[in-house]
C-alpha cells in the first residue's frame, strides 16, 4: 500500500521547482502537494476500505454451494472480482461457480479473470448477486447508476435470492442526498429526454439534467443505446422513495431507476480504520 504513494512522491517531488518557476510561490505549491498528497491518500485510504468490504462479502456469501453470483458494476466490485478469482484460481474453490455480469464492464472483468460467463438465458436464477451503490440510507433504499449501469444492474439483481452491497464509508447516510450529490440516475429512450425531464421535475421538484459524456460530444450512452438523466432532489422535501421509484417509472420513455427500494439483504461498509461494519435491511 505503501509503493504507489511512495512512486507518487517520488514523481512529484521534481516538480516543485517548476511550479515555483511557473510564477506559483512556495507556500502555494506546497499547498498544492499537500492536496495532492491528500487526494491520493484518500484514493489509498478509500480502496482499502473497498477492498475490506468486498471480501468480506465475498467469503460470506460465495461458498461452493453458491452455483450462479451476479456481478455488479462499478470500482469496488474490481475487488470482489479478484477475491472470487484469487478463491478459484490460487484456493482451488467454486469450481462450478459461474459469473452474470451487469454491465460490459462487468463482462469484461469476469473474461479478464477467467471465471465462468453466464448469462440470464440460461442462468435466470442467481443464488448472490453482489454490486457497490452510489448511496445507502438507513433503510438500505440505494442510489445506483453513477457509472451508468442501472438498469442490467437491477435486471441482474431481481433475478438474485440476495443482494448484498459493498460500498466503502463515503457512501453511508441517514438520508439520501446526505452524501451523494449527483442526484438519482435514470435510464431514458433517447427519444423521450425532454419530456421526461419536464414530467419528473413537475411532479417531485429539483432538477432532472442529461449526462453528458467527458470524452464525446454529446450524451452518455448506455450499454443499452439509451440516455441518462439525473435528477436532483429537493434536499429539503421528505420523498416516500417507494412511490417516487414507482411513480417515475410509470412515465413514459423511462426505463429504469437508480432507485433500489426494498432490494438489498445486506451492506458491507469498509470503514476508514481497516473495520468492516454491516448494515441489514
Ligand atoms: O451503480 C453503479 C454503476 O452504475 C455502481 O455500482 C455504483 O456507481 C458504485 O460504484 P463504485 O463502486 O465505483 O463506487
Amino acid at each position: 500500500m505503501l509503493k504507489p504513494l511512495l512512486l507518487y512522491r517520488g514523481f512529484l517531488t521534481p516538480q516543485l521547482p517548476h511550479l515555483i518557476s511557473f510564477g506559483i510561490n512556495s507556500a502555494q505549491a506546497s499547498t498544492l502537494f499537500r492536496r495532492n498528497y491528500c487526494k491520493m491518500d484518500d484514493k489509498i485510504a478509500l480502496d482499502a476500505a473497498k477492498s475490506a468490504a468486498a471480501q468480506a462479502a465475498v467469503d460470506q456469501w460465495v461458498t461452493e454451494d453458491t452455483k450462479v453470483v451476479g456481478v455488479g458494476s462499478g470500482s469496488t466490485i474490481v475487488f470482489a472480482v479478484e477475491r472470487l478469482a484469487e478463491r478459484v484460481w490460487k484456493e482451488g474453490a467454486l469450481a462450478d461457480m459461474i459469473c452474470v455480469p451487469s454491465s460490459y464492464q462487468a463482462r469484461k472483468l469476469i473474461l479478464d479473470h477467467n471465471l465462468t460467463l453466464g448469462d440470464l438465458d440460461r442462468n435466470p436464477k442467481i443464488d448472490v448477486y453482489i454490486d457497490g451503490a452510489d448511496e445507502v440510507d438507513s433503510h438500505m433504499v440505494l442510489i445506483k447508476g453513477g457509472g451508468g449501469c442501472l438498469m442490467q444492474e437491477k435486471i441482474v439483481a431481481s433475478c438474485a435470492k440476495t443482494v448484498i452491497i459493498i460500498a466503502d464509508y463515503t457512501k453511508k447516510s441517514l438520508r439520501l442526498g446526505e452524501q451523494w450529490c449527483k442526484g438519482i440516475p435514470i435510464e431514458i429512450a433517447p427519444m423521450a429526454h425532454v419530456p421526461v425531464k419536464l414530467k419528473i421535475e413537475a411532479l417531485f421538484g429539483g432538477e432532472a439534467s442529461l449526462r453528458i459524456a467527458l470524452k464525446k460530444a454529446g450524451p452518455i450512452v448506455t450499454d443499452n443505446g439509451n440516455f441518462l438523466l439525473d435528477w436532483k432532489f429537493l434536499a429539503k422535501r421528505e420523498y416516500n422513495w417507494d412511490e417516487v421509484n414507482r411513480a417515475i417509472s410509470m412515465i413514459p420513455g423511462v426505463l429504469e431507476t437508480g432507485l433500489f427500494v426494498d432490494m438489498a439483504s445486506k451492506c458491507y461498509f469498509g470503514m476508514a480504520d481497516g473495520s468492516v461494519k454491516t448494515q441489514n435491511k
